[in-house]
């Protein structure tokens, strides 16, 4: 418990991924630490996205305003055992109810608990006694129980980005109490949304022999006692709705709008990622235009979708999957002066894509599964109060908890995300006010800073 009058401990942050000055943070986990960093100060340890003969051969020290870098580098061969094996074949598929695409391989796993033990190593030598250290994701899992090995004490808290499956499906990772039994290891547990965190609860009591104690805590089932709650991540909304608003001043927003011609405009903003439900989007947006002719030359779709993990194959099927079905859709629509989809295979600054989203008359956010997306948020918060845009959003994004009055759809279901989309496109503004109002009101209220303040006041206190 920090006493009141005593100075809080330095903040650490560990993360896998992390967005260095000034580098467009693609990812949500990046963009919401950098946020969360530049308000607070602290140390942010993590992967430095090269590769290098050995992992941790140097550290590299940067300092920007209030935050301090120190990443690593990692060889090669980490880097495809760990990052491109065991975290993103193995724990992303099935973390994203994907059994079918996991591929197990023993070689992964043990490049993973490799790669946290050089991240325990470095970290350790960094570590001062009052600071409180805040791990992030999948990738890390095991790290607090490394760290305690190290003779680490102190408040240790893990926030996890993504969903977590139900037991029955956590069971069928092999060896996986080795590795989920060690998130007893930290103090606080920090997931995205109720359901989440029924599935922790049920995998500790009901597969792996722990108990609930007084307080809400989790008892392991070697006796290690440790919390877990809820905290829906979220963004800085007034500094979200700030930006969108002088974006529209921005040479780059205005010819964009310009290129429009009067046309209405629906955006998708995803990490090229099977999970965000690219396929069935293209194919609810082919639908809309099959069945609804009046629609064509009055509407488009701006897929931005940045390359995402290119070392994984399914990564690399998933790009070619989509570059031929927008290739298709245009192809049987296009005309000489319209093109319905314009799919865009780059990233941009939030400066940026702030203005796309106030531009938008649709927002179409339709993962197939989603820990949390900041996406669906920040198009809410770049909304123009006077005349806002609808936000279609998938039932399986943790946001959808939140975010009650977006048209909610399930995303394989391509008739109901086209009849949501052509509801979107012929709402009212009154209906399009009252909407876009409440869901303001929500993260208004749940910002940034309150996500944060609330696990580490949860994780400290
Ligand atoms: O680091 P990458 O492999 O390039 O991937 C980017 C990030 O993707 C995932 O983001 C998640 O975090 C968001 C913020 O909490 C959440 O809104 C979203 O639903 C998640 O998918 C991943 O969990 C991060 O570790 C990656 O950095
Ligand atoms: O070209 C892009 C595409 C995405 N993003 C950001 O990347 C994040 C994506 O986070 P989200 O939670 O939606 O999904 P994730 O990629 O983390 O799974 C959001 O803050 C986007 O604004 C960005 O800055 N530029």
């Amino acid at each position: 418990m920090t006493r009141p009058g005593k100075k809080p401990g330095r903040l650490v942050v560990v993360s896998n991924r992390v967005a260095m000055p000034r580098q467009t943070a693609t990812g949500g986990l990046a963009s919401a630490m950098r946020a969360a960093l530049q308000e607070r100060g602290g140390l942010w340890f993590g992967w430095s996205g090269k590769l290098a003969a050995q992992s941790a051969e140097e550290l590299h020290r940067l300092s920007d305003g209030p935050i301090d870098y120190v990443t690593i580098d990692l060889s090669r061969a980490d880097h495809d055992d760990f990052y491109a094996g065991f975290a993103n074949r193995t724990l992303w598929p099935l973390f994203h109810y994907r059994p079918d695409l996991v591929d197990y391989q023993r070689s992964h796993l043990e490049g993973y608990l490799r790669v946290n033990a050089v991240f325990a190593d470095e970290l350790a030598k960094l570590l001062e006694p009052d600071d409180i250290i805040w791990v992030h994701d999948y990738h890390l899992i095991p790290l607090a129980a490394m760290l305690r090995e190290r003779g680490v004490r102190n408040r240790i808290g893990f926030f996890l980005h993504t969903p977590l499956p139900a037991a029955a499906l956590l069971i069928a990772l092999p060896k996986h109490r080795e590795l989920l039994e060690t998130l007893a290891s930290y103090d606080l547990v920090g997931l995205h949304t109720a359901r989440d965190l029924r599935a922790l609860e049920d995998y500790f009591l009901h597969e792996v022999g722990g108990a609930m104690r007084p307080g809400g805590r989790l008892r392991a089932a070697n006796g290690r006692l440790f919390r877990a709650g809820v905290f829906p991540i979220s963004i800085d909304t007034a500094e979200v709705a700030d930006v969108a608003r002088k974006a529209m001043s921005e040479d780059a927003v205005r010819e964009f709008k310009q290129s429009l011609d009067g046309r209405d405009l629906i955006i998708g903003v995803d990490r090229l990622d099977y999970s965000k439900g690219l396929a069935q989007r293209f194919e609810a947006f082919a639908h809309v235009l099959e069945r609804s002719p009046a629609l064509h030359s009055h509407v488009t779709l701006l897929q931005i979708a940045p390359p995402s993990r290119g070392a994984v194959p399914e990564y690399r099927l998933i790009r070619r999957e989509l570059e031929r079905m927008a290739g298709h859709i245009n192809g049987k629509f296009a005309t000489p002066e319209w093109v319905p989809i314009r799919y865009v295979n780059q990233s941009f600054p939030h400066s940026l894509l702030a203005g796309y989203y106030r531009v938008a008359r649709v927002g179409l956010v339709t993962p197939l599964r989603d820990g949390m997306n900041l996406v669906a948020k920040e198009y809410v918060a770049s909304q123009d109060p006077k005349n806002p845009g609808v936000l279609v959003l998938s039932r399986f994004a943790g946001a959808a908890q939140e975010l009650t009055e977006a048209l909610l759809v399930n995303p394989a279901d391509t008739v109901e995300v086209a009849d949501a989309l052509e509801r979107a496109l012929a709402m009212p503004q009154r209906e399009r006010i009252a909407r876009w109002r409440s869901m303001m009101d929500v993260l208004q209220r749940h910002d940034l800073t309150a996500w944060r303040n609330a696990f580490l006041h949860a994780l400290t206190g």
